[in-house]
Formats: structure tokens, C-alpha cells, sequence
């Protein structure tokens, strides 16, 4: 029988969407129909499960699933027998302490003999004592920024990105606990069939992710700007010079990142750098 790969992603939310992309661009075919909590790969040995995300880690801890998609927060604070393989870039967002935006909190000590409303009690309790803060945890799965308004705790601790949830319930943030974006995560027992599946598709999703954070660029230059405007963009091993018809002119591509993309332009604009397109690259292999 063939050796599968048993993936985990969340069934719906907010991790959802990123994670089909990711198993998609890394060349994974698959049908996911609605109602569907199963589903294999048609073209690479691997078993996709649809699961509650808080679920995962323990579906990975018992072996029923090999590899799992969630956010961070989820794998710390679930503290099953799972390791973090890789970062996957999306879903960032953090783990904050809110108020009601009328207390006067001045530091952590505010939060002593307080209550705290949240679905991330270990890693709550981890962070007050860390603080030496004594404070109640009452633990709830969902709509946690209701809390303050309704009486049930003095302060809640959640996910937030934009911070328009913490608003619109007249909460404001006074700590951020941890950062988080999605992650995968694995159990530490994996059998040497199922690493190989693992680091195949671990090597598709590096050259996917070094794709996004890169761009193909194509310039023309004086042939005397080479040297200068090869020190700002080296590429990945040099770049491509290729003689134009005009005398003196060649046409060099290369590859630049995406983070310092503009500065770069500036200063390949100042080299004598003229008529520049800057592609997408689809996958990247080092
Ligand atoms: N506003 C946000 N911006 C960015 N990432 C977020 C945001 N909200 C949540 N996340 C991340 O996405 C994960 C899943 O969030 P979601 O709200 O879909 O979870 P859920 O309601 O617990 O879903 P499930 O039904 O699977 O249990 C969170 O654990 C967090 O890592
Ligand atoms: O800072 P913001 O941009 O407002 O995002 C934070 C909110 O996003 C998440 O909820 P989500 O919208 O996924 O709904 P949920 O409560 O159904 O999980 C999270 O639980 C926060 O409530
Ligand atoms: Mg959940």
C-alpha cells in the first residue's frame, strides 16, 4: 500500500483559505467539496484532513494526522506533543491584553486580583507569571472581546490584527502577549516514509515562498553602469547582461527582494538604469 502524508488544515476561518493556496501552489491537486473532511492528492502522497483548528494539535499528538496547519497561538497554547517545522508567512496577527478603553491602566500590576476572559489560558497564565501578577482566568471559546461589557471579566486576552474588534466593543490594547502567524507543525515520531513525503513538499513550499518575497527584474544600462548596478542587485549568481543593438546599451536582469525593493530602484535609477520591468517569479529553486 502506498504511504500517505496525513496533512491537517482548518475545515473553515480564517486559515483556511492559505492553507489550500499553499498546498495548491506547491503543485497539490485536489477536490475539496463543501461538506468534505477528507480528500487525496491526486498527484503527490498526501491526505488532506479538514478539522477544527484547535482540534490539530492533538489529532497530531495521537497520530491520526502526521502534519497540521494552525496558527501559532494555537500551537503553544495547546502544548500537545508536536514540533514547529516552518513559519508560512500568513495569517500574522498577535495575542493582546485589551481593557475597557476607560480604565486608567497604567502597567501589568492593574491586571492583580483581576478577572481575564480568554481562550488561551495556558499561555495567559504563562505570561502573568512571567509578570509575578496573580490574576483569575475565565476561559471561553469564542466572542471573547464581549466580555468586559457583559460583567464577566475585567479584561480579556485575544487575537487582534486591525484592532476594529477591540474598538467596536470599547476595548483598548494595553499588552501584546505573543506574535503569531500560521504554521506547520508536525509530530516528532514521523515514520522515514513520511518524512520524505514531508520534506518534498517542505522544498516546494520554500521555492514558492522565495518566489513571493522576490521579483525578475529587466533593465537596460549604459555598458559602464554594469559593475555598479550589479553591486544593488547581485541576483542569484550574477545577473544575465545581454547587448542591446544600441551601442555602448545592454539589457541586464536580475532578481530583487520584495522588502527592499524601492530603495533599490532608487538607487538603480541613479546608476543610469532606464526602462525597468519587475515580473512576478511563480516558484524560485536555489
Ligand atoms: N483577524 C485575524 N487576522 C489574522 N489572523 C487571524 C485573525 N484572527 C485569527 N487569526 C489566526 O487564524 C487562526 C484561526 O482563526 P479563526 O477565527 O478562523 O479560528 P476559530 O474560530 O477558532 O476556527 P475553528 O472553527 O477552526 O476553531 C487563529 O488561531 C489565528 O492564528
Ligand atoms: O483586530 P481585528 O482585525 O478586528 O481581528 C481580530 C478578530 O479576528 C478574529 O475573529 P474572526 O473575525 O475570525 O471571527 P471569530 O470570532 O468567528 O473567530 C479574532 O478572534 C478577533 O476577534
Ligand atoms: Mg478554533
Amino acid at each position: 500500500m502506498q504511504t500517505l502524508l496525513r496533512i491537517a488544515i482548518q475545515k473553515s476561518g480564517r486559515l483556511q483559505e492559505g492553507s489550500l493556496e499553499l498546498l495548491r501552489e506547491s503543485g497539490l491537486s485536489f477536490s475539496n467539496g463543501k461538506d468534505q473532511l477528507k480528500t487525496q492528492a491526486r498527484n503527490f502522497p498526501v491526505e488532506v484532513l479538514f478539522l477544527r483548528d484547535d482540534d490539530i494539535p492533538q489529532y497530531i499528538e495521537d497520530k491520526v494526522a502526521d502534519v497540521g496547519i494552525v496558527g501559532e497561538n494555537i500551537f503553544v497554547e495547546k502544548q500537545k506533543k508536536n514540533q514547529l517545522i516552518r513559519k508560512l508567512d500568513f495569517a500574522k496577527c498577535r495575542l493582546s491584553i485589551a481593557v475597557p478603553k476607560t480604565d486608567d491602566y497604567k502597567s501589568v500590576q492593574w491586571l492583580q486580583g483581576k478577572n481575564i476572559a480568554t481562550s488561551y489560558p495556558n499561555i495567559v497564565k504563562s505570561f502573568l507569571k512571567k509578570n509575578n501578577v496573580e490574576a483569575g482566568i475565565h476561559e471561553i471559546s469564542g466572542s471573547v472581546e464581549i466580555a468586559p461589557g457583559i460583567g464577566l471579566a475585567d479584561a480579556i486576552c485575544d487575537i487582534v490584527s486591525t484592532g476594529s474588534t477591540l474598538l467596536s466593543n470599547g476595548l483598548k490594547e494595553v499588552e501584546t502577549v505573543m506574535q503569531s502567524e500560521a504554521v506547520i507543525i508536525a509530530t516528532p515520531e514521523l515514520e522515514r516514509a513520511k518524512q520524505e513525503i514531508l520534506d518534498k513538499l517542505l522544498f516546494r513550499i520554500e521555492a514558492v515562498k522565495k518566489a513571493k518575497n522576490n521579483k525578475y527584474i529587466l533593465l537596460n544600462c549604459p555598458n559602464d553602469a554594469i559593475e555598479g548596478i550589479t553591486s544593488v542587485i547581485p541576483g542569484m549568481k550574477s545577473p544575465t547582461i545581454i547587448p542591446l543593438k544600441r551601442e555602448g546599451w545592454s539589457s541586464l536582469h536580475s532578481v530583487v527582494d520584495e522588502n527592499d525593493f524601492w530603495e533599490k530602484i532608487d538607487q538603480l535609477k541613479a546608476f543610469g538604469a532606464e526602462g525597468i520591468l519587475v515580473v512576478p517569479i511563480e516558484k524560485m529553486i536555489m
